[in-house]
């Protein structure tokens, strides 16, 4: 019997490509708004400080690629088709669905390179996506979340323990597990937005499985607006736990992120490092998920669970 087709899109950031990218970058994030020259340098500044671009663009291509091998892997009766849509850079979301239509793809599943939920992040890709596949009769089902996936958190917990295992007991008394995910605006809240929720709930889960209690949550990389964000910002955090509670070494899991890049390798490995060594605290940042098998095969049992829901 022949394989049914179906189109996997794989939804991710995006980050510029090369140098010139990041004008036009930095505009689309800001909704169309040219950045001033000085937010443009601060911003080309950091990139340069992780070695000018970013590792991003290639670690979501080797994931969308891991991630349609696995599944192809898996089972027999569906061929997976890999379309990577992105939300500030081309191929943006709607190319990838164009694409789709293009190649004849009629269903789709959709998968977001973020774990937690938020109004402001899987749920406006999914809904680029859908607005766009309504054009050509595609289907797609949408995975709108995955942060507690049970792969996800045996992933951070072995990368956790890896970090811990370098301390000895004395160290391990006063450390700190610092749970983050990127910070949004305040005003999501209003919504009822679950995000803050999400991440609470993958702090736990990591917490029950590592055996680690001393571990607080932290909100990172906050945008350049006038709005408040959600805090504790990581850095403001790290200084309270140090003279409030008296820790010494700070684990730093970035887990609402799943792979090296500039807010990972500048907000925590420069920003965060920088207040740990300011104030002679030890500085340890596990491994990001980027191809780690675990990780994919992690992601390839969440979209094969959406796409059996489905029938
Ligand atoms: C929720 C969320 C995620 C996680 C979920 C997801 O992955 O979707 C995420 C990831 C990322 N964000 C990234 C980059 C940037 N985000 C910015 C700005 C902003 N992010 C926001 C939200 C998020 N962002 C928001 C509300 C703004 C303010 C916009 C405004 O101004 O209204 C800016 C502008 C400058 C600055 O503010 O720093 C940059 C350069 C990169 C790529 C890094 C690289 O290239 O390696 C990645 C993975
Ligand atoms: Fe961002």
């Amino acid at each position: 019997m022949a394989k049914k087709q179906m189109g996997l899109l794989v939804m991710a950031y995006g980050t510029p490509y090369k140098e010139e990218d990041l004008e036009r970058y930095y505009t689309h994030i800001r909704h169309g708004r040219k950045p001033t020259d000085e937010m443009l340098q601060d911003l080309r500044d950091r990139y340069d400080a992780i070695g000018g671009i970013s590792p991003l663009a290639q670690i979501t291509q080797d994931q969308g690629e891991a991630l349609a091998n696995a599944l192809n892997e898996m089972q027999d009766d569906i061929e997976f088709k890999l379309y990577l849509g992105l939300k500030h850079i081309e191929p943006f979301v709607e190319d990838a669905v164009e694409q789709m239509a293009k190649d004849g793809i009629e269903e789709a599943v959709s998968l977001v390179l973020a774990p937690h939920y938020s109004t402001y992040s899987v749920k406006s890709y999914n809904g680029r996506a859908k607005e766009e596949a309504a054009k050509h009769n595609i289907q797609i089902s949408s995975v709108e979340s995955w942060y507690e996936a049970p792969g996800f958190i045996e992933f951070w917990k072995e990368k956790i323990l890896e970090q811990y295992a370098k301390m000895d007991e004395g160290e391990k008394d006063k450390a700190c597990l610092v749970v983050s995910a990127h910070s949004l605006p305040m005003k999501i809240l209003d919504g009822g937005d679950p995000y803050p929720d999400q991440l609470k709930k993958t702090a736990e889960l990591i917490s029950e499985a590592t055996g680690i209690t001393q571990y607080e949550i932290g909100w990172q990389s906050e945008g350049n607006t006038p709005d408040p964000w959600l805090g504790p910002d990581v850095q403001d955090l790290t200084r309270d736990l140090y003279s409030e509670k008296g820790y010494r070494s700070f684990v730093y899991a970035p887990v609402g992120f799943v792979s090296d890049h500039l807010e990972v390798l500048y907000d925590n490995d420069y920003e965060c490092k920088v207040v740990c060594e300011e104030l002679g605290a030890n500085y340890y940042r596990p491994e990001m998920p980027n191809t780690h098998p675990t990780f994919i095969y992690t992601l390839a049992g969440v979209v094969m669970q959406k796409v059996k829901e489905q029938v």
